[in-house]
């Protein structure tokens, strides 16, 4: 049964949606500013609770359409901010200005809530970690290999080859920056070896905007990533699911154990997850050396020094 409220908010989304769909492009300007502002206000408080899987099919139909435009439009602001923080460095490092960028302060506050939530389950510092959908403005990765992780190398995965060199221009200039930093163009669906030498993957809100895509992407992680190490997936509750898609944790994280899920009630709107790929089960012994060669065997979060064969017990 739905309150009026909850028909109060599902309609000024809608309107806004319908706004928003009638613009001629979503390139930043005043008015794409203006309804995206408004959306964003409208759907984060937590109440009325929304269920998405309560919504009518027509609303269901908009709401996947939104968080398509919310994408481009998220897309084309970081290419703005990408170009303008580089073309307007005149030799310094665009690094030292990226509070030019309207949504910095949330991806502060962000990457520190993800750190903190990380640190919680994982004691052993990441030598490597994985972003995936990192963009043109990889702003988590640099937060976090700036404020929280500062001897991490991080790769950078995204499918759009000038998302990622506008991203290389950005911190080519940076001397700690650009040696820790790789970027990678591919769609991590086609990037299998290499995954399991990560502690960490991030999964970024916006890879796999409709729910068996995220499905699809969440499932090859799975099966590519290391025994024990930790995936961090952005998800939405409420009606910020509008923007965002939803990672339900008792369905969509099939191979992984979920060790924990936060919904900030602040500016910050995607939800954290973080699951832990189930350790080893039938992995066989062959795949277990392998993985520990590749110095990145962690059982229960732990980094095994050393390897002890069935036949040493
Ligand atoms: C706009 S960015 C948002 C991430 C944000 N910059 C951050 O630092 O958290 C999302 C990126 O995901 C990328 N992407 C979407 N689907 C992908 C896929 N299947 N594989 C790799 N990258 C993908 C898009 O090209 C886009 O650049």
């Amino acid at each position: 049964m739905v309150c009026q409220e909850q028909e109060a908010l599902v309609n000024k989304v809608l309107d806004l949606y319908h706004k928003i769909s009638s613009l001629d492009t979503l390139k930043p300007s005043q008015d794409v500013d203006t309804l995206f502002t408004q959306l964003v206000r409208t759907c984060i408080p937590h109440t009325p609770f929304i269920d998405i899987t309560k919504l009518s099919t027509t609303v269901q139909e908009a709401r996947s359409n939104l968080i398509r435009l919310c994408a481009e439009a998220e897309s084309l602001l970081e290419m703005h901010y990408s170009a303008l923080l580089v073309s307007s460095s005149s030799g310094e490092n665009p690094l030292g200005r990226l509070h030019v960028f309207p949504y910095y302060s949330n991806y502060l506050k962000l990457s520190s809530l993800e750190f903190n939530i990380l640190s919680q389950h994982c004691q052993a510092v990441p030598t490597k970690i994985a972003f995936v959908g990192s963009g043109p403005l990889p702003l988590t990765s640099i937060v976090l290999a700036t404020n929280h992780f500062p001897s991490t190398t991080f790769h950078n995965y995204d499918i759009d080859a000038l998302a990622n060199s506008m991203a290389k221009a950005l911190v080519s200039s940076d001397h700690d920056l650009s040696k820790r930093m790789v970027f990678h163009t591919s769609d991590i669906l086609d990037v299998s070896h290499g995954l399991n030498e990560f502690n960490v993957v991030f999964l970024a809100a916006l890879v796999g905007m409709k729910n068996e895509e995220k499905k699809k992407v969440i499932d090859h992680l799975g099966k590519y990533m290391a025994p024990g190490a930790f995936l961090m997936v952005r998800s939405a509750y409420s009606a910020r699911a509008f923007l965002y898609p939803v990672v339900n944790p008792s369905f969509d994280l099939k191979g992984f154990e979920v060790l924990s899920v936060f919904h900030p009630t602040d500016e910050v709107i995607n939800s954290v997850v973080i699951a832990r790929k189930c350790p080893i089960t039938s992995t066989s012994s062959k795949e277990v050396q392998s993985l520990f060669n590749n110095n990145n065997l962690l059982i229960n979060g732990n980094m095994i020094e050393e390897l002890v064969t069935e036949e040493q017990l």
